[in-house]
């Protein structure tokens, strides 16, 4: 996508085009190394995987039928919401609260929203989006649950994740492919601000069209939180039993990898509203950028860990699982305090968690914050996710380098990130913006970066 300045990012088409081989071709060699005696990251795959090894219908069968599932759940809810919807309309009479009464009351729901609206578009209109991610993370856990009980053989996935991977690489690229035809047809007004270059290869890569949707199913939402993540913490769990069933029980670092990172995707989910607001959704395209990295990226190698750990067991004693703990929670804390804290400042700025904090007025009508947690640093929320990172690969132990790339590709991405984002804000907030970067010098690290 071009950049405020107009030249494009990410190396222009040549750049794209190396990424698109280059991201696939490091996700196979993890896939591989991984499960290899020595585990090296940095060294040649142990084999090269023939046809066979990769494509298998069954494979892509099962992508797709999780794909389907998801979108079940992400349309069953709302399709209800809609029509709960138009009855709470027929209510208004009774004013918001009744409104959000009978809302609630149908939806059998605490009194929360079930429909958010994303930021003003372009045309000045907003879209809605349904707010159920969670839920259809509870649904997917009681199915699976019921599946396993049943008989299902989730142990056998960690077999299967070379052709799984393959199918959802497949999956990926097809998916960008008639994202792109879509978006030939599409209004202008429907653009992104980048991915719109003219040349094919750049554009594909990043996306042009900013919000593609067939009628409420919005493509890019639903894939950003949803099968991805889902996917993530099933492989994990996956992993775990089979490690159960390799050694009788699965070992205390198989413990901490998954249930951190069921955290950090329950959270997701659980604030699933506040994705609205990333620049994935409001400024990037949907290309196959976001389409692999959503649906084989986030799965495939955000589980790097887990994988390392079958096929590698590490000793972890409790005082070293305690320690890696208070990490773990100390990056939550920061992660989730930066996150919620914005939240709450750009939802209601005079919410009294809030309101006490220096503000910094823009001539948008906006306000920066200035102290808590943004007046640390510019990125205090990467910083507690980063911390996070670090706690993830510490249970995998010293000895390999192989599960502490999510850390180092990790680090690259929101250095990349906050770039961006300074560059998208100084056009938004030009001088209150320097006034804020005077104020707050450091970036992620305080007196670091
Ligand atoms: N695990 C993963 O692979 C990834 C995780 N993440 C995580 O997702 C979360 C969201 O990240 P991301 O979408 O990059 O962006 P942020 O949540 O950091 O949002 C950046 C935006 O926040 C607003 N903002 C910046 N500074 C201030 C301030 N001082 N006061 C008020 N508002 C401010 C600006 O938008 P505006 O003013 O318009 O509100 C800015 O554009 C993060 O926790 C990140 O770590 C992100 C990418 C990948
Ligand atoms: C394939 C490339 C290397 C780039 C792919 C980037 C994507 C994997 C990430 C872009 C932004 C993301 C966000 C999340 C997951 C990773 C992707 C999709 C979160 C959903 C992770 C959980 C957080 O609480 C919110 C994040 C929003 C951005």
């Amino acid at each position: 996508m071009a950049s405020p300045q107009g030249s494009l990012e990410f190396g222009g088409p040549l750049g794209a085009a190396a990424l698109m081989l280059v991201l696939p071709a490091t996700m196979f060699h993890l896939l591989l190394v991984a499960r290899s005696g020595p585990a090296r990251l940095l060294g040649p795959p142990p084999y090269l995987p023939g046809p066979e090894a990769l494509w298998s219908p069954r494979a892509l069968q099962l992508v797709l039928a999780w794909l389907g599932l998801q979108a079940a759940l992400y349309l069953l809810p709302a399709r209800k919401v809609r029509t709960r919807l138009a009855a709470a309309r027929g209510r208004r009479a009774e004013g918001g609260l009744g409104e959000m009464k009978a809302l609630s009351t149908l939806i059998g729901a605490p009194l929360c929203p079930q429909v958010a609206e994303g930021q003003e578009l372009k045309n000045k209109s907003r879209l809605r989006y349904p707010i159920n991610g969670f839920q259809a993370l509870v649904v997917t856990t009681l199915l699976v649950g019921l599946g396993v009980s049943a008989g299902l053989p989730l142990d056998a996935l960690p077999e299967m994740l070379l052709p799984l991977a393959f199918a959802a690489t497949l999956t990926a690229f097809v998916f960008s492919l008639l994202l792109y035809l879509k978006a030939l047809v599409a209004p202008a007004s429907a653009l992104a601000p980048g991915g719109n270059s003219g040349n094919p290869i750049y554009d594909f890569f990043l996306g042009r069209e900013l919000n593609p949707r067939i009628s409420s199913f919005d493509f890019k939402y639903f894939c950003e939180l949803r099968p991805g993540l889902m996917a993530w913490v099933l492989i994990n769990l996956a992993l775990l039993l089979k490690e159960a069933e390799l050694r009788g029980s699965p070992s205390l670092a198989m413990w901490l990898v998954n249930g951190f990172q069921l955290l950090y995707v329950a959270d997701a989910l659980w604030h699933e509203e506040a994705v609205l607001t990333t620049m994935d959704i409001t400024h990037d395209g949907f290309g196959f950028m976001l389409a692999f990295g959503d649906l084989a990226w986030v799965p495939f190698t955000y589980s790097l860990q887990a994988q390392f750990l079958l096929y590698h067991p590490q000793p972890l004693g409790l005082p070293m699982a305690s320690v890696i703990c208070l990490i773990n929670a100390i990056g939550y804390y920061v992660f989730r305090g930066a996150n919620s804290q914005k939240n709450t400042f750009r939802k209601n700025p005079s919410d009294p968690r809030v309101a006490d904090l220096e503000t910094i007025p823009t001539a948008t009508g906006r306000q920066l914050l200035v102290s808590g947690w943004w007046g640390m640093v510019r990125h205090p929320n990467y910083l507690g996710d980063l911390i996070m990172a670090l706690a993830w690969s510490l249970p995998c132990g010293v000895s390999h380098l192989l599960p502490y790339f999510y850390l180092f590709y990790f680090t690259a991405l929101l250095v990349h990130r906050e770039a961006r984002d300074e560059q998208q804000c100084l056009q938004k907030y030009g001088l209150a913006w320097r006034e804020y970067c005077k104020r707050v010098p450091y970036r992620i690290l305080p007196y670091v970066y």
